[in-house]
């Protein structure tokens, strides 16, 4: 089994690109993710074309509508055999119990609490008091009655959630090396950081993906672990 915990997000427009990137840096890896960006572009093909590949796929579509349209877009997903797929936690206990009553056995299904590119003015402006650290613990209790495997926030909080969900599983994206440029990542940590709190999955995109050298990059950040 590939205890690898870094997940490489393919965040890339064309097919080919996605695919050729993820072949290069697959020994560097555990998994690979793919998002919006990826999904919409791609659908099922893409999806099929990447999992040729041989490593687990997390699709993080990061669902959020009413229960009953959650649920069967989990069924039309089903068929592609993600290890992984993410749902928002805002959309509510019901929304995620009938999620993870429509996932398969073999599928995690983990709850997004607070986007890494947010922080407390970002909620306040939306109108969500308190603080980023207290949301995302309440979100992640909301997930965990609602009987998910576990959910998405930032290596800020990965070690309190995991105080309060020993079986819980993490997953960190909002990863930075020491010397990585942010972007439009707020709350951001290192990869090993975010691994010794706690996380089950280090979702890492733009810092291998967009570097000169992606190999090289991956080995680097794996060679911290
Ligand atoms: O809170 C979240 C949830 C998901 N993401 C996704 O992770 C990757 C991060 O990419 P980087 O290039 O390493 O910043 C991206 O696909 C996001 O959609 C997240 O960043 N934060």
């Amino acid at each position: 089994m590939n205890t690898n915990p870094i997940y490489l997000a393919l965040d890339l427009p064309r097919l080919e690109s996605a695919e050729a990137l993820a072949r290069k840096v697959a020994g560097h890896i555990g998994g690979l993710k793919l998002g919006m960006e990826f999904f919409y572009a791609h659908g099922h093909h893409g999806v099929h074309e990447i999992a040729k590949i041989g490593l687990p796929i997390f699709l993080d579509l990061k669902l959020h509508d009413i229960p009953n349209t959650v649920a069967a877009a989990m069924q039309s997903i089903h068929v592609l055999e993600p290890a992984i797929v993410t749902v928002h936690a805002s959309g509510g206990r019901a929304m995620m119990e009938d999620a993870k009553a429509a996932a398969g056995e073999h599928c995690k299904v983990v709850a997004v609490t607070l986007l890494t590119s947010l922080d407390e003015a970002d909620m306040a402006a939306t109108g969500v008091g308190g603080s980023a650290h207290d949301q995302v613990l309440r979100l992640a209790d909301l997930a965990h009655s609602a009987g998910l495997d576990g959910i998405v926030c930032s290596g800020q909080e990965v070690g309190a959630v995991h105080r309060q969900w020993k079986d819980g599983f993490f997953v960190v994206p909002g990863l930075r090396p020491a010397e990585g440029k942010t972007g439009d990542q707020k709350r951001t940590v290192t990869p090993r950081a975010a691994r010794d709190a706690g996380a089950s999955v280090l979702v890492i995109g733009r810092p291998i993906s967009r570097a000169e050298d992606p190999v090289a990059a991956a080995r680097a950040i794996e060679a911290t672990l």
